[in-house]
């Protein structure tokens, strides 16, 4: 599903209205009702409504809201916050039409306009939150303040109307203060500021409604965010043929480990294997050998001599980058330890290895010191970042990068030609050619040790099979994050590990495929 910036719901609009003849005063009057109706079908135990309307156009769809609830029987009263004067255009037509039907309007701005409002909300805890939508474009102040907070504090039930009033539709973020609604109902297509966090915590359950906009209006608009959806991911997925063997299922070569983070190696190989690649092989200091082979049997290993102790020497880069360009992907990083000779393995695999690359954890960190060795390769790259080591690839900080991953990584990605993975309660992927997916599922269970090798070796695994990069990207994220959702259903979020995940990912990729064979 399509995620918008306000921007593009504007012009959306606009095409609609100049290009299409739709009227404005009828999106309006379709948003309205649709609320009306989300509320008339969800019985709640009342027949009374307090309708809080701005004095924008998501006020209007407020005042549309007040006038269906009226027609389903509730008794409805509707505060104003704001200076009613500068109600206009659609919302005015809607506002003078509750006024000729004698709806009950207060003005909250008025003298103990907020002791009314209390008072009321005291007695009717039911209210429609029309305040805000896409509009809001700075800290909320005064009385919007006080008119929030006693929202906030004596709610029973709260619907927003687009957006919870408060919340930033272009990157989420608050205006200081916001409505904690129990629904949201949005209209024409879902906005970044619905999905990304803290925003999308402001809302306990998120609907879409088509509000009269032509399909053909929003195709028009060229739109590069999307939600990563079971529909959409599932579609990347190879389906394994009877008559198949490994060959079919392509070679992996992993660089990852050293003394003492030897898991982060067992994990990413297990990751991998669990994806259903063919043929895997780890480049692994030799100390170390007998530890992985028990560990993950499935791998073949590559000891190697090493020159210092649990470090793979660059005596062997040679041999690993030859070897690496008849293989399918190489992944380099986890566990690998912040040497000069992961740094000097990084650059040579950037600048000789053909085959799609991925890079993550230490592998990064040496990276992010010389990040122009990306404009000298030639091959495909995926980089998995978490918000530390996107700093340091970056430049911004790591406050920057949370307020705003999508844009940080959408602007990272086209620069420097890379499939970008930037890990996050909300994990964003982003594309060379300026395409944004944005994977809702997951849950902070997952924010545990060993997590992010669990990512990189799925998304190994899916490349190792033909997939292509940034839909191995894609789909990697998903079924790391449906995984960690299965198991800690089972296991609670508490104690989920990253073994866990692994663990679950046969039950997710067994779901995935079900789905598809349907
Ligand atoms: N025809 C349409 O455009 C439709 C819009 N829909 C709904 O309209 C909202 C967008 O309206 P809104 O968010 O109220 O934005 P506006 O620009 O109309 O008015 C906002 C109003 O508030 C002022 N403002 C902004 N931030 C603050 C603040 N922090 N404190 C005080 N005042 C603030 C701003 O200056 C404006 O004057 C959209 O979400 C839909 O709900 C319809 O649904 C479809 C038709
Ligand atoms: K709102």
């Amino acid at each position: 599903m399509k995620l918008t910036l306000s921007s593009d719901i504007k012009k959306i609009e606009e095409l609609s209205y100049e290009k299409y003849g739709i009227q404005s005063i009828t999106i309006m009057e379709n948003a309205g009702s649709s609320v009306a109706y989300e509320i008339k079908e969800a019985n709640l135990d009342t027949d009374e409504f307090v309708v809080v309307s701005g004095t924008g156009n998501n006020g209007g769809d407020g005042f549309v809201v007040a006038r269906h609830l009226q027609n389903f029987g509730y008794k409805v009263t509707v505060f104003i916050v704001g200076n009613p004067k500068n109600i206009s255009g659609d919302a005015k037509i809607n506002f003078d039409i509750l006024k000729k039907i004698d709806m009950q309007i207060e003005n909250i701005s008025e003298q103990n306009g907020l002791i009314k409002f209390e008072k009321m909300i005291k007695k009717c805890p039911y209210i429609v939150d029309a305040i805000f939508g896409i509009g809001i474009d700075r800290e909320i102040s005064d009385i919007y303040i006080g008119t929030i907070e006693r929202i906030n504090l004596y709610k029973k039930f709260v619907i927003s109307v687009d957006i919870p009033s408060g919340v930033d539709s272009n990157d989420g973020h608050i205006y200081g203060t916001c409505v904690r609604a129990d629904k949201t109902v949005s209209f024409i297509l879902p906005k970044i500021g619905n999905i990304m966090y803290p925003g999308s915590s402001y809302s306990d359950e998120l609907i879409i409604k088509t509000v009269g906009i032509p399909v053909k209006a929003i195709n028009e608009k060229k739109l590069k965010y999307q939600i990563v959806t079971e529909k959409f991911a599932k579609n990347f997925l190879m389906l394994r043929k009877r008559d198949s063997h490994k060959g079919n299922y392509g070679k992996a070569n992993i660089i990852a480990g050293s003394s003492g983070l030897t898991g982060a190696a067992i994990l990413t190989c297990k990751a991998a294997l669990r994806s259903g690649l063919g043929l895997l092989k780890l480049y692994i200091p030799e100390s170390l050998n007998t530890l992985i082979t028990l560990s993950v049997p499935e791998t073949v290993t590559v000891p190697l001599h090493e020159m210092r102790k649990g470090v793979i020497g660059i005596n062997h880069i040679n041999r690993i980058v030859e070897d690496s360009n008849s293989v399918n992907v190489l992944a380099i990083g986890p566990g690998c330890g912040n040497t000069s000779e992961i740094s000097e393995t990084v650059r040579r695999s950037i600048l000789d290895v053909k085959a799609p690359l991925v890079i993550d954890a230490d592998g990064l960190n040496a990276l992010s010191k010389n990040i122009k060795w990306l404009l000298e390769r030639e091959g495909e790259i995926v980089l998995t970042p978490h918000p530390g080591e996107m700093s340091r690839l970056s430049g911004y900080s790591i406050d920057e990068i949370n307020k705003n991953p999508i844009h940080i990584a959408n602007e990272f990605a086209e620069k420097w030609k890379v499939v970008l993975v930037l890990k996050g309660s909300r994990t964003v992927i982003a594309t060379p050619d300026g395409s944004v997916y944005v994977n809702i599922n997951g849950n902070p269970g997952m924010a545990t040790a060993g997590s992010g090798d669990v990512l990189t070796g799925i998304i190994t695994g899916f490349i190792a099979q033909g997939i292509e990069v940034y839909k191995s990207a894609i789909l990697g994220v998903f079924l790391h994050g449906m995984a960690g959702d299965l198991m800690a259903e089972k296991r609670g979020e508490y104690g989920l590990l990253a073994g866990d995940i692994v663990d679950g990912l046969a039950y997710a990729l067994k779901n995935l495929t079900n789905l598809n064979e349907k």
